[in-house]
C-alpha cells in the first residue's frame, strides 16, 4: 500500500479539498491507487494476447475495464459507508466523511458501469463485455455485499473478481478465453490472500471494530501467518507457468523464480516474527512486496512480448 495507508492517511482524506461533492472525491470514489495495478493487469493481458485489435479498439478495451473497474470500487464504498465510517484507514472517504450522499456514489456507480459494459460490448465483443459485467457484480454484490461481513474466506472467494482483469483483456484481443488467460487469472487470485492477510495483520483492530470477519479476527493471526505462507508456496510455482507452459520467455522464467522465491522469503518471515514491532514490519514489507511482485511479473511478461517486436521493427 502507499504507505499512506500505513501512516493512516489515504488519497481519501486528501481528496475533497474543493467541498461538497468535488471532483476528487468523485475520483476518490473510483479508488484509484488500488484500480491502477488492476488496470495495468488488464492492459498488459490486451498487450499480450496473440491477434490484432485495432489500437484505438484496444484503447477503448483498457478504458473501459478501468472505468468498470472505478465503478465496482464505487459500488463497494456506497454498500460499505456504514463499515468505512468505523475504519481509521477508510473513515475520511467521501461518503462517510459526508463529502458525498450515498445515493450519488450508487447512481454513479451504476451509471459508470452500465457504460463501461455498454461501451465495451458495442465497440469490442460481448464476451469481454459479459466478463467485465460479471466482475463488476462478482465484487460490488458476491464479493461486498455478502462474503466480505459472512466468511473468512471471504479473500479467497472473492478477490477472484481482481482476477479477472487480464483475462477481460485478453478476450477484449481474441475473443475467447484460453489456457493462457486463465493461467494470468491463477496468478492473482493465489496472489490475493497474502497480499490482503498481510495488510489484514496490522488493521485487525479496524476490522475488529467493524466486526468484520476477517480471517485474523476470526481464526488468529497464527492461522493467518500460516495460510498466508501456504498461498505464497502455492503462488511461487504458478507464478513461472507461463515460461513452463511456453508463452514466456526463459528470461521471463528465470525472473519469476527469483521473484517467487523472495515473496516465500517475504512470507516465512511474516510466519517467524510473531511479536511486537518486528511482527509488524514484517507484515508491512510483505503486504508492500506483494505489490511489486505483481508489478512485475505482469511487466516481464510484457517485456517478453514488447522487446522482441522492438528489436524486429528496428532490424527490419
Ligand atoms: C478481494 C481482494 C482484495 C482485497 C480485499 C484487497 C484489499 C486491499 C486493501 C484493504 C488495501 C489498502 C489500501 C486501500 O484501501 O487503498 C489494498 C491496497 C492495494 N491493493 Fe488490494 N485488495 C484486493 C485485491 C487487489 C487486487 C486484485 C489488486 C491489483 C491487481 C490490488 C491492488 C492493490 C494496490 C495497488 C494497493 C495499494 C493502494 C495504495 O497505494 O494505497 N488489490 N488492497
Ligand atoms: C474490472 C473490475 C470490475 C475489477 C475489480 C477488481 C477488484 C475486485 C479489485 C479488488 C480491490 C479491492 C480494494 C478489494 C478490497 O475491497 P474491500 O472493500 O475489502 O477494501 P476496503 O476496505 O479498502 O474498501
Amino acid at each position: 500500500m502507499s504507505l499512506a495507508e500505513i501512516r493512516e492517511t489515504s488519497f481519501e482524506e486528501t481528496a475533497g479539498f474543493g467541498g461538497q461533492g468535488a471532483v476528487g472525491d468523485y475520483i476518490a470514489l473510483l479508488k484509484p491507487r488500488v484500480m491502477s495495478l488492476v488496470i495495468f493487469t488488464a492492459l498488459v493481458g490486451v498487450l499480450i494476447a496473440p491477434g490484432s485489435l485495432h489500437p484505438v479498439l484496444a484503447a477503448v478495451a483498457v478504458l473501459c475495464i478501468a472505468v468498470g473497474a472505478g465503478a465496482s470500487g464505487a459500488l463497494n464504498m456506497w454498500y460499505d459507508a456504514d463499515i468505512d465510517r468505523v475504519m481509521s484507514r477508510t473513515r475520511s472517504r467521501p461518503i462517510p466523511a459526508g463529502r458525498i450522499e450515498p445515493g450519488e456514489a450508487l447512481a454513479f456507480g451504476l451509471t459508470l458501469s452500465a457504460f463501461s459494459v455498454a461501451v465495451l460490448g458495442l465497440a469490442v465483443n460481448w464476451l469481454a463485455a459479459g466478463l467485465l459485467a460479471f466482475t463488476i457484480f462478482f465484487y460490488a454484490v458476491v464479493y461486498t455485499m455478502w462474503l466480505k461481513r459472512a466468511t473468512p474466506h471471504n479473500i479467497v472467494i472473492g478477490g477472484a473478481a481482481g482476477a479477472f482483469p487480464p483475462m477481460i483483456g485478453w478476450a477484449a484481443v481474441t475473443g475467447t478465453v484460453t489456457l493462457e488467460s486463465v493461467i494470468l487469472f491463477l496468478i492473482i487470485f493465489m496472489w490475493t490472500p497474502p497480499h490482503f492477510w498481510a495488510l489484514s495483520l496490522f488493521k485487525r483492530g479496524d476490522y475488529e471494530a467493524a466486526r468484520i470477519p476477517m480471517l485474523p479476527v476470526v481464526a488468529g493471526e497464527d492461522v493467518t501467518r500460516t495460510q498466508i505462507l501456504a498461498y505464497s508456496v502455492a503462488l511461487a510455482p504458478i507464478g513461472v507457468l507461463p515460461a513452463v507452459l511456453g508463452f514466456a520467455s526463459l528470461v521471463y522464467g528465470i525472473a519469476a523464480t527469483v521473484l517467487g522465491i523472495a515473496f516465500v522469503f517475504y512470507a516465512l518471515r511474516v510466519y517467524r516474527r510473531r511479536e511486537g514491532e518486528a511482527a509488524r514490519k514484517a507484515a508491512v514489507s510483505l503486504f508492500s512486496f506483494s505489490l511489486l511482485y505483481l508489478f512485475l511479473i505482469f511487466s516481464l511478461l510484457l517485456g517478453d512480448t514488447l522487446v522482441p517486436a522492438v528489436i524486429g521493427a528496428i532490424w527490419s
